[in-house]
């Protein structure tokens, strides 16, 4: 597998270029900060370190919104990364919110996707309600390998203004956490969407993400073909063909609504 973790001197230039990208999406957008949800895991935990380094604690709105779903130990490291932050928060129970939606949609009660995405969403609601009140800007979590694949929820959390660790894969996420003096048992974490019981990224992908990374930056990120790939990773072909599913298959979540043609 190739190794995709940059040198010491490349970590603080990225984490200079994310905190000017910050601090840049703020200012022109005159608004007043940022707000994001918090969810214990650790691309939330390494964008509100870095939002905090760019904006102040005090421009910085943290929301802990815990579902029946979630667990205790990741609501609390949610807590926790606010506190070390010393940010202002709130924590919201998004459950009713859930069972409001299932009393006048009960025909997806038990549609674990469904009603998952429609935690997601809720989540991306109660954001935006903090961010048009308070005139901040919401900051997205999403990093290079979920993007690639399509693995959030459409208008859910990927419901943001910006993605300040947009650009990094998932092994570089937890490259740069460490670099910024996130604590490790948070750098090391399983990642989980949490949008459903014992639910983990690299279980419902199908794939660990060191491969995913590899294929995402040799194939569909970089030149080499699907089996050239192949041979240089030593994975099998339908692996790399199966990203390259996954990737084609989400581009309509990467781009803007699409609408006709203009007729001549
Ligand atoms: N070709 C196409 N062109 C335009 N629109 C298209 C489309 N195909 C589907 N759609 C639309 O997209 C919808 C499906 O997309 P979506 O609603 O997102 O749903 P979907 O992609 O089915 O599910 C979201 C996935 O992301 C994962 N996730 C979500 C949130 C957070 C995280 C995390 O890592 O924390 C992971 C979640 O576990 C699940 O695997 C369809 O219902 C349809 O409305
Ligand atoms: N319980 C929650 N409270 C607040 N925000 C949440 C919660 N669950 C998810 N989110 C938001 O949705 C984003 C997407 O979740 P995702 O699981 O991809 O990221 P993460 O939990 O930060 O890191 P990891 O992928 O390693 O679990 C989170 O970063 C966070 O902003
Ligand atoms: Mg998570």
């Amino acid at each position: 597998m190739i190794d995709l973790r940059f040198s010491e001197e490349e970590l603080e230039r990225r984490r200079e270029h994310i905190l000017e990208f910050v601090r840049d999406s703020v200012d022109a957008a005159g608004a007043d900060g940022a707000v994001l949800g918090l969810s214990g895991g650790i691309d939330s935990t390494l964008t509100g370190y870095l939002t905090v380094e760019a904006l102040g604690a005090e421009n910085v709105h943290g929301l802990v919104l815990p579902a029946t779903v979630s667990s205790d130990e990741n609501m609390s490291d949610a807590e926790r990364v606010a506190q070390e932050l010393e940010i202002g928060y709130d924590v919201i129970e998004i459950e009713p919110i859930v069972d409001s939606l299932l009393s006048v949609y009960p025909e997806a009660e038990g549609d674990h996707v469904a009603t998952g995405n429609a935690r997601a969403r809720i989540r991306g609601v109660l954001n935006y309600l903090v961010a048009n009140h308070e005139n901040r800007l919401v900051v997205g979590t999403g990093n290079r390998s979920e993007a690639a694949v399509g693995y959030f929820t459409k208008y859910g959390d990927g419901a943001v203004d910006c993605h300040p660790i947009g650009n990094l894969y998932k092994q570089q996420v937890r490259q740069l956490a460490r670099h910024v003096g996130v604590p490790e048992d948070l750098a090391a974490k399983t990642a989980t969407a949490e949008l459903w019981a014992d639910q983990t990224d690299e279980d419902e992908l199908g794939i660990a993400y060191d491969t995913l990374d590899a294929i995402l930056a040799t194939h569909v990120d970089g030149p080499l073909s699907v089996a050239a790939t192949a041979r240089e990773l030593e994975v099998d072909a339908e692996t790399v063909e199966m990203v390259r599913g996954l990737y084609e298959r989400s581009e309509h979540k990467r781009n803007a609504p699409p609408a006709p043609e203009p007729l001549e």
